[in-house]
């Protein structure tokens, strides 16, 4: 594969490349390394789906893939994971990843999982960090941090030592590219311009635009009807999708179609499939679509209507979740262990 090939798979969709030119001179000199960090808190969605469905990008453009799960950053903000959940929890997101990875149509032992903890407390690692604390103001890593560490009218540390961590990783690691969701974008500037003070590099950033809930606004741990959960059974799906906003005509803030082009349309094409609206003969009968934009084209014009969108949308994500549903379901211990309150037997 060439480097422009290699360049298109590992930018569509996303958000952001900080920067092109810096992407092309790493594919130019070899194959670069890139690492995603997951701190293992709530339940997986097809939020977290859509961007780890690139890494079968990634792979295809032979670049090495990482997935740390970030155990004690998932402490270190505001204890939103408690410290003795951390090794369920990681166990748990380990295994969801890997059926997402697997799903997108990739192998997940092609990829490499590390725990935070594995090398996060070594003396080196932690030696830099103090260092790294040292020299950097609160505001400035404040700032870094703020789209991602949970506000509070009176922070924890933790949330400082947070982003100082994160841009430790990326040396610690050794990764050329630091991909993630574009929340993830303070973060990671501050670790480009701080990283060669510390003895690494300034990563290649790669973010993933963050999409819309399925009720209009932002995607929300709160609003379970926002969200697809990835052991929701095919009936759920197909029940949020149908109350999802989705107005005729109006492709802003449209999650149905916007995880239709970034989650559905992705995966079927490495299938070599179209997707398909059934429709009663009298509508007009089914369509078959190659591409996303065509879809969007027949949505704008009025041609297809969200009340037979949706169905299709909805068994398609379904389809594509079934795999890590699969797993998921197969070891009911992993929820139970990592989500006590919710799915324990107490
Ligand atoms: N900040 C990421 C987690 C993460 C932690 C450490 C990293 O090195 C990378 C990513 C999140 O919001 O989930």
């Amino acid at each position: 594969m060439d480097t422009a090939d290699r360049l298109d798979l590992v930018s569509r969709h996303t958000q952001e490349v900080v920067t092109e030119d810096e992407l092309e001179g790493l594919f130019e000199d070899g194959d670069p390394s890139a690492y995603i960090g997951y701190a293992p808190t709530g339940e997986m969605h097809i939020g977290h789906f859509t961007t780890m469905r690139k890494l079968a990008d990634f792979l295809r453009a032979d670049v090495d893939v990482t997935v740390l799960i970030a155990d004690l950053h998932a402490h270190l903000d505001d204890n939103k994971s408690p410290f003795d959940l951390l090794d369920a929890r990681s166990e748990y997101y380990r295994v969801a990843i890997e059926g997402m990875i697997d799903a997108a149509g990739a192998d997940p032992d092609d990829v490499e999982f590390v725990r935070g903890t594995d090398f996060q407390l070594d003396e080196e690692y932690t030696l830099e960090m103090y260092r790294m604390a040292a020299e950097t103001t609160i505001a400035r890593t404040q700032r870094a941090a703020s789209e991602v560490v949970r506000e509070s009218e009176s922070p924890n540390l933790g949330g400082l030592i947070y982003p100082l961590m994160q841009t430790l990783d990326v040396k610690a690691l050794d990764a050329d590219i630091a991909y993630g969701g574009v929340d993830q974008r303070g973060i990671y500037m501050l670790s480009r311009e701080i990283l060669p003070d510390h003895g690494g590099h300034s990563p290649v950033c790669v973010f993933a635009p963050l999409l819309s809930g399925l009720s209009g606004g932002k995607m929300s741990a709160s609003d379970a009807a926002s969200k697809v959960n990835l052991t929701d059974s095919p009936d759920e799906v197909e029940e949020k999708i149908g109350q999802a906003y989705c107005p005729a005509g109006d492709v802003e803030d449209n999650g149905v179609l916007e995880y239709l082009n970034h989650l559905v349309f992705p995966v079927l094409d490495v299938e070599g499939e179209p997707f398909v609206v059934e429709r009663p003969e009298e509508y007009g009968g089914d369509l078959t679509y190659e591409s996303y934009e065509a879809v969007e084209e027949d949505f704008v014009s009025g041609e297809l209507h969200p009340a037979d969108l949706k169905p299709a949308v909805g068994t398609a994500i379904s389809e594509v979740i079934d795999p890590v549903r699969e797993r998921l379901l197969d070891r009911p211990e992993l929820l139970a262990e990592a989500y006590p309150e919710t799915y324990g037997d107490e």
